[in-house]
Order: C-alpha cells, then structure tokens, then sequence
C-alpha cells in the first residue's frame, strides 16, 4: 500500500467518525426536541384543563367599589385625587391614610375617571401597574429587580440562544410596564433607600436606563432594539400614586416634593355601617340591625367590616339563608377573635386634675387623650413622674432614626418653670403626669391640656370636662400652633367634648365647618384657663374669681 492511499484511507476514516459525530449530534437533538414537544404538549393539555375550571368571583371581588362614588366617607381625598389626575395635566400623588380605608380602591376607580376626559393624557389603553413595596425586593447585582426591571446578563440566561450568543437583555420593570398610565406603588414609605433614589431618577428622566458589562455598541450581534435601549433607555413616562400608612415626616422629602400630598381619612362608625350594608347589598344578603350594630364595634375600618360581612355572610348562604343575623356576627367576632374598637370618650363630671388632651395618630387618626395628673405637697425639691407612652421616642425614618427624650417630658418642664414664673409653687410638689389608655402622646402638643392640668391640680380647682384642648405652651405662656388641628377638633367632636381650645395660629375658616363643637382660638395661657376651668364651682366654692387668674404680671 502506498502513501497516498494510507492517507485516503486515515481521511476517510476520519470523515466517517466526524459524519458519524454529526449525525448522532442531530439525532439527539431531534430527540431532545420531540421530549421538549411531547412535554409541552402535556403541560398545554393540563393548562387547557386548568382553564376550563372557573369559580364564582370571590366575595371580596363584588364587594370591592366599581365606581369612586361608591367609595364612602373619602370625598375630600377623592376630590383632591381627581383635581392631581383628571385634568389634562396629571400629577405624581401621594395618598396617606390609615389601613383598610379606600386608598387602593380610590386609586384604582380614579385612572378610569380621568380617561372619561377628552384633555387627558391617558388613553383607553392607559395601563395601571400596582406594585406593593414590602415585596418590590432588588438583587443589587441587578438580575431582579420587580420596580425598575434589569438586565439578564448572557452568565444567567443559560443556555438560550441570546445567552449563547452572549447578548445582554433587558427585562422591562412595572415603570416601564406602567408607561403612559399610573403606577400604584402600596406601602410607598416601606421602598428600599436605593429603589427609592431609582425612582425619583426614573421620575426626573421619562424613562430608565440599563447598564450591563456585556454590551457593546460595536456587538453586530446584539439586536437592534437592544442597542436602542441601552442607548436611549425603556420609555417609563407614567404618573405615580403612592400610598402609605406612614406620617408625611417619615416619606423622604425628595418625593414629597415632587407629589401632591393627599389625606384620606379614618371612618366613623355611621361610615364603616354604610360600607357593610352596601357590601352585603352587593352580594344579595341582608343584614339585620342588631348585626350591624355588633360589625360597627369592631370593625375598625372598611377592609375589616367588608370582611366581616364575608365571612358572616358565607355562613348565611352555606345555611340556605339570604339574611345576617346577629348570632353570625357575633360568631365572626368570636372566632376571629376580635376586640373591640374602644375610643375613648369624655367623663362626664368635672374632675380636678383631669383634663381631655388630643392626640393625632398615623396620619390621619385623631384621639382624645385623656390626661391625669396629681401633685404632693413635698419637703424638698419637687419631682417629675410621667407615665403612659410617653418616656423616649424615636424620630427619623428606617433608614436614619435617632432616640430623644420625650417631648412630652420636656413640655412638662417647661410648663413647671412657667406655672413658677407666673407664681404658682410647683415646685413644692411632686407632680404625677399620666397618659392613660396606651395612646402615645405626639410631640408638644399636649403642652396646654397638661399646664392645665397642673394648675387645676395645685389650685384644687375642677376642669370643664365639655372642654377638650391642644396646643404648645411656650416658656412665656403663648400658645404654640400644633399639627393636625382638624383631625383633633374632629376627635373631640367624636368623644363626646362641646368645646375645643385651639392655638390661635392654626384657626381657619374651614374649623368652623365642623359643626356641633364650639371653638376657642387662643394666644395666651392666662386667656385658655378661664374657657377650660370649672368658674362655675370657682364662684361658688371660693366665693372669688380672682384666685383663678395669674398675678397681673404674668402672660
Ligand atoms: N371608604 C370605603 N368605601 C367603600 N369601601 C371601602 C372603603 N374603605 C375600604 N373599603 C373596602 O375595603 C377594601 C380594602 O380597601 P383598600 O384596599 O382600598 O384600603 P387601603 O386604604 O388601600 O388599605 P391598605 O393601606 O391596607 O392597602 C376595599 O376593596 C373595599 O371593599
């Protein structure tokens, strides 16, 4: 055998293997491709059976509102939502409010109402994207990230054929899903520090940008829609909702300042009864009275009484019956263990030493804030006790928070060197301050109620207990403007008090809208003490008013 036939022979062989090599390669992939179609097929056969199965729509999909008019007690927020997104020009917002109120509902209905309008933005294919912020969670290498989307790098897309051909893709976010409509952003106040700082870049620019190590403006390869959104970033022109439990002071201003501010209220109880009634209207139940009587002690908002409903109303139905009774009710009560909504109320009897204060709690939820004190004649130097919630408080939000010590405990001191300077001896007592109830007291405000309280306390005098009050008293006797003067007025009007003392610079026509309270505006300590004191008991126990007032001198 000669040479070149040893090498036709060693190529042919060769050839042989590479074909045979080849052939085996095609014949698995042919396989492969059958198991991947066989499977599919399976799974498209379950899907369709999946599909076919439907149950009725749950309880709580009929009960939700279908129109913003249908959402009770909330026409102030609803008014303010569709003056930020109905017009021609929409605005970012940010709702705040208490849990189970409205908000979602409301922001859900509004987007609908403003597309009703020929001058709005929004089209009949405006999107709403609703992302809650406790699970819109990051992976900070950029691969997940549910808020602003990311990129699959070719490392983690496996064995796709983008992957293979190592091209970057870009996943779009819910602000690029939400483009040209509204992005509703739940719980807005739990959104991760650097999420947030994304969001407000995505706000300013229309639209996010996409970073990767793996693109390339030379790559021939990577498609040309992925090269025009590297270069010009994925359109995210949507207006923001945002909602939250949270005080305005605990979002970051740099949101703040680019949202309108929108309050949606606590409901009263005639208000959580008309939610319930039109809930089980909408499932065809009836509902006696004496039921909803016990559903509006505890439920606390509309989320809780329309679950109440649901429940009560399951068991009805699952009984051949089309009527809540009040032994459902009180079943449901039972076996969710509820307690019920205690809001306090005032005493009726002039107490000495006992005076009605107003907290406001969360944004929006006012409390009357019952306050006692009592002082001892002591020896020595005087002492300060105050007890309820009230010792430290934190300030600041989750990413920066800082302890201080109470204000409340700082307003009493400087209530004592007032009481002092005005020639009331509080300084040869010890005074007990307590906040009974576990309603944390917010800030300075209590300030007048507590001063007082004090006053009463050391002059053995009663307080009307008709009067509720807030406001800051300064070391000099003014009285300091507080926050939320109408949540607190309202408060007052819902315990039970006729007449609330107010500082004077926090009066405003629309306090007088409240009706059925009357209203004290204020400057001075010395001109609060006569509208809050007992005169009545004054005149006729010490026989002079002029004990009541502070020395000539003073404020
Ligand atoms: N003001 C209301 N009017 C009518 N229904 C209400 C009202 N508030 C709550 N509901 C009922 O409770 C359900 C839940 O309310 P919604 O989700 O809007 O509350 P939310 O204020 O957004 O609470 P969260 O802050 O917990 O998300 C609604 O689908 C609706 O059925």
């Amino acid at each position: 055998m000669d040479l070149v036939s040893i090498v036709v022979i060693i190529q042919l062989f060769f050839g042989v293997v590479i074909g045979l090599y080849f052939w085996n390669l095609l014949r698995s992939q042919r396989t492969n491709k059958n198991a991947i179609e066989k499977e599919s097929e399976k799974e498209m056969e379950k899907l369709r059976a999946m599909k076919k199965v439907q149950l009725t729509a749950p309880l709580s999909e009929r009960i939700r509102p279908s129109s913003l008019s249908e959402v009770i007690g909330q026409e102030d927020g609803i008014q303010a939502l569709r003056a930020a997104l109905c017009s021609s020009n929409p605005q970012h917002v940010i709702v705040y409010g208490p849990p189970g109120i409205g908000k979602t509902a409301a922001a859900r209905l509004v987007l609908e109402e403003a597309k009703r309008n020929a001058n709005s933005p929004f089209r009949e294919t405006s999107p709403f994207i609703e992302i809650d912020a406790t699970t819109a969670r990051f992976d900070e290498r950029g691969v997940a990230d549910p808020l602003m989307g990311s990129v699959h790098d070719p490392i983690y897309q496996g064995a796709g054929a983008m992957g293979q051909a190592g091209i970057p893709q870009p996943k779009r976010g819910a602000v690029s899903n939400a483009h040209g409509g509204v992005l509703f952003i739940d719980e807005i106040g739990e959104l991760h520090p650097i999420q947030m700082n994304k969001l407000l870049k995505v706000l300013e620019d229309r639209k996010v940008q996409y970073e990767s190590a793996y693109y390339s403006e030379e790559n021939k390869n990577i498609p040309t829609h992925i090269h025009q959104i590297f270069r010009n970033g994925l359109p995210a022109d949507f207006r923001l909702i945002g909602a939250t439990t949270r005080m305005p002071e605990e979002i970051p201003p740099a949101i703040r300042s680019r949202c309108l501010e929108i309050f949606f209220r606590e409901l009263e109880p005639e208000e959580i009864i008309n939610v319930a009634t039109r809930a089980s209207k909408k499932i065809n139940c009836k509902i006696s009275d004496d039921a909803l009587q016990v559903l509006s002690v505890y439920a606390r908002n509309g989320r809780e009484a329309v679950n109440m409903i649901q429940i009560a109303a399951s068991i009805a139905m699952k009984e051949a019956r089309d009527l809540i009774s009040q032994s459902d009710m009180e079943w449901v009560v039972d076996s969710s263990r509820l307690s019920p909504r205690l809001k306090p109320n005032v005493t009726p009897k002039n107490q000495i030493g006992k005076v009605n204060g107003l907290a406001v709690q969360g944004p929006s939820t006012g409390n009357l804030l019952e306050i006692e004190i009592m002082v001892l004649p002591c020896s020595d130097k005087g002492t300060i006790t105050i007890t309820g919630i009230a010792e430290e408080e934190t300030i600041g939000n989750q990413s920066k928070s800082i302890k201080r010590k109470s204000m409340a405990r700082g307003s009493v001191e400087n209530v004592m060197t007032l009481l002092k300077s005005l020639g009331i001896p509080a300084h040869e007592y010890d005074v007990h301050v307590n906040f009974p109830g576990g309603i944390p007291v917010d800030g300075p405000s209590a300030g007048l109620a507590m001063a007082s309280g004090i006053y009463s306390a050391i002059r053995k005098i009663p307080v009307r207990y008709d009067t509720a009050m807030t406001g800051e008293v300064s070391l000099y006797g003014e009285i300091k403007p507080i926050g939320g003067v109408l949540t607190k007025i309202k408060a007052a009007k819902q315990a039970g008090a006729t007449r609330v003392v107010i500082p004077k610079a926090n009066y405003q026509a629309i306090c007088d809208k409240i009706t059925g309270i009357e209203i004290f505006p204020v400057e001075t300590f010395k001109e609060a003490l006569p509208l809050i004191l007992d005169l009545k008991y004054l005149s006729e126990n010490k026989g002079k008013d002029d004990e009541l007032f502070l020395p000539s001198s003073s404020a």
